[in-house]
């Protein structure tokens, strides 16, 4: 069974298609990644989930359960953890007596261990937090009470480097312990570093659904040369490159061949620096995903709606 089907999900607000006829499944026991720029319809999808807005038309199930059926979904929410976008609490209540307030509601069998890993200072009112201990809090919060399926609402912003790398090193051990894990972000390099599968939505629309792997391999890589002298495009192109910027000494491009290729390619030249990186994601929009492109599966199947 799908841990969560979405299905042709839809919401407009006055002239904006937030979601706009959204379809694609979460399989149990996969880190799957909400990908989309800011604005593209992320949050309203993940609130259509929980039940705090309703579809203009279309529907989703989570662990089975129609989103559509308000009392089955609220009882259904005891697997479900949550990360909000922002935690919606009474901020003048401490993080103690927020995570206690939680406690009440779901359980918090997990409170202790979860607070060795992430540790918002418990005692003071959480009007007084920083983004980053507000975050810690959540996650404290949405995992606490041991749920089957985490929906969460772009976790990491907000968090410092170290504490990402914990959150994703905990993500991928809830997922070996067979939990979902739903994530949305607007960074590709995390969504790359922890997910097993991606959607990408952008204008409300379904753009993308793939294998990390794959959406990257067909990304390729940007790479960035200053060269000892001076060259000219004819004589340093090949057709793997896409967006060839060359000014004097220093050239730009997109690659998307074999890395081995590559480097035998750059041996030939004098290279003062090199600094090869993941693309930015309007890049692979820009390259993949541009306008009236239809949804591909990596699969060989069509695509649901999108
Ligand atoms: N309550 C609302 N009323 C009117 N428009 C809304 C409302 N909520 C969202 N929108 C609009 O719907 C679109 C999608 O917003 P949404 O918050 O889902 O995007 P997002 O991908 O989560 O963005 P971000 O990464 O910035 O949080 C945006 O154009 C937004 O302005």
């Amino acid at each position: 069974m799908s841990a969560i089907r979405i299905d042709d999900l839809t919401k407009r607000y006055g002239e904006v298609l937030a979601n706009d006829g959204i379809s694609f499944d979460v399989d149990s026991g996969e880190i799957f990644g909400y990908l989309g720029p800011n604005g593209a319809g992320k949050t309203t999808t993940i609130r259509l989930l929980l039940g705090l807005i309703k579809p203009t038309s279309g529907t989703a199930t989570i662990l089975g359960t129609d989103i559509r059926d308000r009392r089955a979904l609220t009882e259904r929410k005891a697997d479900v953890g949550y990360l909000p976008d922002s935690i919606g609490v009474e901020e003048r209540l401490t993080g103690r007596q927020v995570l206690d307030y939680f406690a009440r509601m779901r359980g918090d069998e997990r409170r202790d261990e979860l607070l060795e890993l992430f540790h918002p200072p418990l005692e003071k009112p959480v009007e007084t937090y920083s983004h980053g201990n507000i975050r810690m809090l959540g996650i404290v919060q949405a995992f606490m009470h041991d749920p089957e399926i985490a929906i969460l609402d772009e976790p990491t912003s907000g968090l410092d480097p170290l504490k990402q790398d914990r959150l994703h090193q905990f993500l991928e051990r809830e997922r070996d312990a067979g939990k979902t894990i739903f994530f949305s972000s607007h960074v590709l390099s995390e969504v790359q570093r922890v997910c097993d599968r991606v959607g990408i939505i952008r204008e409300g629309e379904l753009v993308a659904l793939e294998d990390i792997d794959a959406l990257l391999e067909r990304s390729g890589k940007r790479v960035w040369v200053h060269l000892a002298e001076p060259v000219d495009e004819a004589r340093f192109a090949t057709d793997e490159m896409i967006d060839l910027e060359i000014v004097d000494s220093a050239v730009q491009f997109t690659y998307t061949g074999e890395y081995n290729a590559l480097i035998d390619h750059l041996g030939e030249f004098d290279i003062a620096n090199v600094e090869i990186t993941d693309p930015q994601l309007d890049e692979i929009f820009k390259h993949y995903y541009g306008e009236g492109t239809p949804m591909e599966r990596t699969d060989g199947e069509p695509a649901r709606g999108g």
